[in-house]
């Protein structure tokens, strides 16, 4: 359209304001509908203030052009956000009622959203200086870097070919450029395919599968419920390979704790083009480079993390979503979105297949698939011959333990020593014993800031507070009744580690928790030193998925009766989802696996269930239990939550947030009430819980409601947020 004096540029700005703001053109320009989607800087706030935002609109200005400023500079010749990703994150800022301004600067990398230049995505390679050469040809002492100077005395060698043979060529790389051996330079044209190794060939279910995900055009949300080993990561790297044989792009979403180096590395060896990763341990720069090469075309695979979700698509042929059940995908805090939604939604608009996998699917998604909405592939056998483990109820009413170990669980760690194997005793807590009490009266150690006990560590020589942070001394006498029988209650990850030390002091352990693997690749490093020599591993949720270790044929649980009591209305869902995957680390190869269930409710109903009919029955029972009590996904849910360092702040704004409630037919309004955990880190903290049978009226409910809670003087005393489909009520 051409420019009347009248025409302003519409830019989303990254301000926590809900709505776009509007400049004049830089003098002398013409602007046009080719200006959406580019990112401009212009001036913000007072003084000489600037912002870099993305224009999502041209158009006459609201109210006149006059008294506008003008947009100081365009920043991209073509639209960055164009098409599918703009209407997607669109979608997102209407769904989650967040400022579209800063939905887009959360799904920019760092450097783009700050306005640099999209980055270089040439390839780099390395070659061999000609000292470098005259050194190959003499004879040299074997080492990393020797074997790499060989490799390179061939042929130079692209990055992201090095990338797929060995993780940790980079330091031999490195090590080669300061003797002056080799140097880093940019590769011209496109990357040579590397040979791809070849899988196994399928078993009918996989096959199955993958010809029903081929059946069709366009968008096809499929789930993909396949028992833990049966394959279905098998059924993935051959849908993404028949992917790039029609020329398209994959992205793969994995969750927080599945993107190990092992995992890219089957990627990479599997499909013979350069495969990136994309997670926060990245730099930004690393990310800014990934995310332009998706752009730009020149990526063809990215396996990623939550945010991955955010990459452009302008070739798409295939989203795979692993684990789609995890909760690492939904985001819990700025803006709370679900990537595993998020992807549904880019899926349906860029009219590809998208491909949910789990052994143990969210009960929403399950509920998708019986009700026809997706198609619904099953995978019910291991993979490989292997069989399903044996899982077996320990009764521990009433029976001594030692440290919070039963007897049988530690003769059955005996066997599966005295078999040369390795078992893994897990538990769902870390540190020394979750809490200290006195024996006498009752006392126990509490945060001051939180309302949360305290938790053991150190062996008993510090307590921490694991929702701040927060660390003490523990006391000698009770301060309460003055008793010394401070004990600490429950067994710990380092507790039930003493326990087997002290009953198998020949056995070689490791135990993997956060407390022992606070760098991302940590756990890699644990389990490879491990090997596959006998022994035991004591671990965390950490150890519940992803990791395949052939020998282990024992998983003991402990601690299974904290998850079968909980407030929450997920928490059967989630111990069933985490006692499947950890009893799914037993026997995957040739040997048979034994699962052991240590717990005082051997007749609770979940863990009967689970017995009897595996997940799939659980998710039914949990299923027809969602429906009589109208929770999801049977009903749609949005949680306000407001903390305050005073309780009278925290209550002021949520009894005017309630009063400020538009009543709507359809939609209930449930509190103020205080939050599971009323007090976090000193703060008083309350919510209000909304549901509604169906979206419609909660999302128009929402859209009222929003502008007068911004509005509310006491919103200026609170730090509030809005929480659509909450995954937990925290
Ligand atoms: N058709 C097949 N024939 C032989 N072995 C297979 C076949 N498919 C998969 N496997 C092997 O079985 C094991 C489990 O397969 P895979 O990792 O694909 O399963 P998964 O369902 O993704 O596992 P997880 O439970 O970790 O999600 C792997 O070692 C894999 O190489
Ligand atoms: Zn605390």
């Amino acid at each position: 359209m051409p420019s009347t004096p009248d025409t302003a540029l519409r830019i989303a700005l990254p301000v926590p304001l809900p709505r776009a703001f509007d400049y004049r053109p830089p003098a002398g320009m013409d602007v046009d509908a080719g200006w959406i989607g580019c990112r401009v800087r212009v001036p913000f706030g007072r003084g000489d203030g600037e912002q870099v935002g993305v224009v999502v609109g041209v158009g006459p200005a609201e109210g006149g052009g006059d008294g506008l400023k003008p947009v100081l500079e365009r920043l991209d010749a073509a639209p960055l956000l164009g098409g599918e990703l703009f209407e997607s994150l669109r979608w997102l800022a209407g769904y989650y009622h967040a400022p579209l301004g800063e939905v887009l600067a959360t799904a920019l990398p760092g450097p783009i959203r700050a306005g640099q230049p999209l980055p270089e995505t040439a390839r780099h390679g390395w070659a061999l200086t000609p000292a470098g050469l005259a050194a190959a040809a003499a004879p040299g002492r074997d080492g990393k870097p020797r074997r790499l100077l060989l490799q390179l005395a061939e042929r130079p060698l692209g990055e992201d070919l090095l990338d797929q043979q060995a993780e940790d060529w980079r330091a031999a790389a490195r090590a080669l450029a300061e003797r002056g051996l080799a140097e880093r330079l940019v590769l011209a044209g496109r990357p040579e395919p590397a040979p791809a190794l070849p899988g196994p060939p399928l078993m009918p279910a996989q096959a199955q599968a993958l010809a029903a995900l081929r059946e069709g055009e366009g968008f096809r949300p499929c789930l993909l419920e396949g028992v833990t080993g049966s394959g279905k990561t098998e059924v993935y790297l051959q849908a993404i390979a028949d992917c790039l044989a029609a020329g398209r792009q994959a992205l793969v979403l994995v969750p927080e704790i599945g993107l190990t180096p092992q995992a890219l590395a089957r990627f990479r060896s599997r499909l013979g083009v350069p495969v990136l990763a994309y997670h926060s341990g990245l730099a930004d720069g690393e990310r800014a480079r990934a995310w332009t090469a998706m752009l730009r075309g020149e990526a063809r695979v990215l396996v990623g993390t939550r945010s991955a979700v955010f990459c452009p698509l302008p070739e798409a042929g295939l989203i795979v979503v692993d684990e789609e059940h995890d909760g690492s995908y939904k985001q819990q805090d700025g803006i709370r979105y679900h990537a595993r939604d998020l992807a549904l939604v880019r899926a349906s608009k860029l009219g590809v297949p998208v491909l949910l996998g789990s052994a143990t699917p969210s009960l929403e998604t399950l509920h998708n698939a019986l009700s026809g909405r997706y198609r619904h592939l099953r995978l019910g056998q291991r993979a490989g011959g292997a069989r399903p483990p044996a899982v077996r109820v320990v009764d521990i009413r009433k029976r001594p333990l030692r440290n919070g170990l039963s007897e049988d669980l530690l003769e059955a760690v005996g066997r599966c020593l005295a078999r040369g194997e390795q078992a893994l005793v897990f538990k769902n807590r870390r540190g020394y014993a979750p809490v200290l009490i006195c024996h006498d009266c009752g006392w126990s150690a509490h945060c001051k800031r939180c309302d949360a006990a305290m938790t053991v560590h150190a062996g008993g020589r510090r307590l921490i507070c694991h929702h701040c942070g927060a660390r003490a001394t523990p006391p000698n006498a009770c301060p309460d009744c003055a008793s010394l029988a401070l004990q600490p209650q429950g067994a710990g990850t380092e507790r039930i580690e003493e326990a087997l030390a002290e009953r198998f002091p020949e056995a070689l352990m490791i135990r993997v928790d956060r407390e022992t693997t606070r760098r991302r690749d940590a756990i890699e490093k644990h389990l490879a030193d491990f090997g596959d020599r006998s022994g035991i591993l004591v671990g965390t949720q950490m150890l519940a998925k992803g990791h395949d270790l052939p020998r282990l044929t024992l998983v003991a649980v402990v601690g299974v009766d904290e998850g079968l009591f909980s407030a929450d209305f997920r928490a059967g869902e989630k111990l069933a989802q985490l006692l499947i995957q950890v009893a799914g680390r037993a026997g995957r190869a040739q040997l048979p696996g034994e699962v052991l269930l240590q717990t005082h409710h051997p007749e609770h109903p979940l863990l009967n269930t689970l017995l009897a009919g595996g997940y799939p029955a659980v998710a039914a029972l949990q299923l027809a239990e969602r429906e009589v009590a109208q929770f999801p996904p049977y009903a749609h849910l949005a949680l306000l939550r407001a903390e305050a360092p005073t309780e009278g702040d925290m209550q002021g704004f949520l009894r005017e947030a309630r009063e400020a409630f538009v009543a709507r037919e359809g939609v209930q309004l449930n509190g103020p009430m205080p939050a599971p955990m009323a007090r976090r880190a000193g703060k008083a903290r309350g919510q209000i819980l909304l549901d509604a049978a169906q979206r419609a009226p909660l999302h128009a409910a929402l859209h009222d409601w929003l502008p007068k809670l911004q509005a509310l003087k006491s919103a200026r005393r609170v730090r509030w947020s809005l929480d659509v489909d909450p995954t937990d009520l925290y």
